[in-house]
């Protein structure tokens, strides 16, 4: 038995697109499945604990929507040891691309059905779990202004989700202004003045496909930390494209570091998201929790 879980609104209604094709092959292969519209966070949060503790074979928890969809079932998912299945339906997609889960619903719905799971590490702080990345600072304060615009409507209509985020960029690098922050990295501690941001990674990429992290591999135990400091506005803007394929690794002013444990101060309130959504405005302690999720994938 499969429990799909959908979020209509994800990716400007792509959610519910992908949920008509996915019944139509489910009911014609006869694949046994129950499913919940859910309508926020908390509200499937509340469901899928309840469905996953009804007394059934359950073999997988199959996500339509984006990142932020996936995010919102992870503690229920580690909870009830229950695997992952990415739909993916949003306008980032960022879990899908870290799982090379195809963009397609009904090849996503293939990969699940293949059976094949891996095992995913998760990054956790004291305000919850987080599947792909954390973002903190001038990223997460993107994906805010992103999130909360009308251009990234216009861009999911269009289906170019990519788009709204470098947008998003232009948009942010009027108003923001870096400052200083302290990174410990398993017990090493560093100070980086005028820091943009700083990225928590599980995956290579986050932001709709920018490869932050070129070097993260999901299941390898570790987080992967990038810190862009020290550059002016113009330097910033320049390094966006290259985080398009992960060319920025050689930049001077972009600092790299691994780690199982890892605390993000920064000297001014900076918001940090999770899997896009917010998680926090204050310190960071952050560990990695290994091989906490299983995901179908090939
Ligand atoms: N389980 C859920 N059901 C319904 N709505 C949710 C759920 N979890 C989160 N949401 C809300 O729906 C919004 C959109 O969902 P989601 O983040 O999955 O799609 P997206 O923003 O289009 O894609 P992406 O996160 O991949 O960029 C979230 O930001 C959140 O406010």
């Amino acid at each position: 038995m499969y429990l799909f879980v959908i979020n209509k609104k994800a990716g400007n209604g792509q959610g519910y697109r992908a949920w008509i094709k996915i019944r139509a092959v489910l009911d014609a292969r006869l694949i046994r499945y129950r499913y919940v519209f859910t309508e926020s966070s908390s509200h499937a949060e509340d469901v899928i604990a309840a469905m996953l503790s009804e007394p059934e074979p359950w073999l997988g928890v199959a996500v339509i929507g984006g990142d932020g969809t996936i995010h919102s079932v992870l503690p229920v998912l580690k909870e009830f040891r229950i695997p992952l299945a990415v739909i993916p339906a949003g306008s980032g997609n960022d879990t899908a691309r870290g799982f090379g889960i195809p963009h397609d619903p009904l090849s996503a719905l293939d990969i699940m059905l293949g059976g094949q799971t891996r095992a995913a590490d998760l990054i956790a702080t004291a305000n919850g779990l987080t599947l792909t990345a954390l973002a903190i600072g001038f990223d997460a304060q993107v994906a805010e202004n992103v999130n909360a615009s009308l251009y990234k409507k216009i861009c999911n209509v269009f289906r170019v989700g990519r788009a709204a985020y470098l947008v998003g960029i232009l948009h942010t690098l009027l108003t923001f202004k870096p400052c200083g922050v302290t990174v410990t990295c398993d017990g090493n501690t560093s100070t980086y003045q005028n820091a943009w941001l700083t990225a928590v990674s599980n995956v290579k990429s986050y932001g709709g496909g920018l490869h932050i992290c070129p070097e993260a591999h999901p299941g390898d135990g570790q987080l992967d930390v990038c810190i862009v400091h020290g550059c002016s506005r113009l330097q910033l803007l320049r390094l966006f494209p290259t985080v398009l394929t992960g060319r920025h690794v050689r930049l001077p002013f972009v600092t790299f570091l691994r780690g199982k444990a890892v605390s993000v101060a920064f000297d001014q309130l900076r918001l940090a998201l999770g899997d896009g959504e917010n998680m926090s405005e204050g310190t960071l302690d952050i560990t990695v929790q290994p091989n906490a999720l299983q995901v179908y994938a090939v």
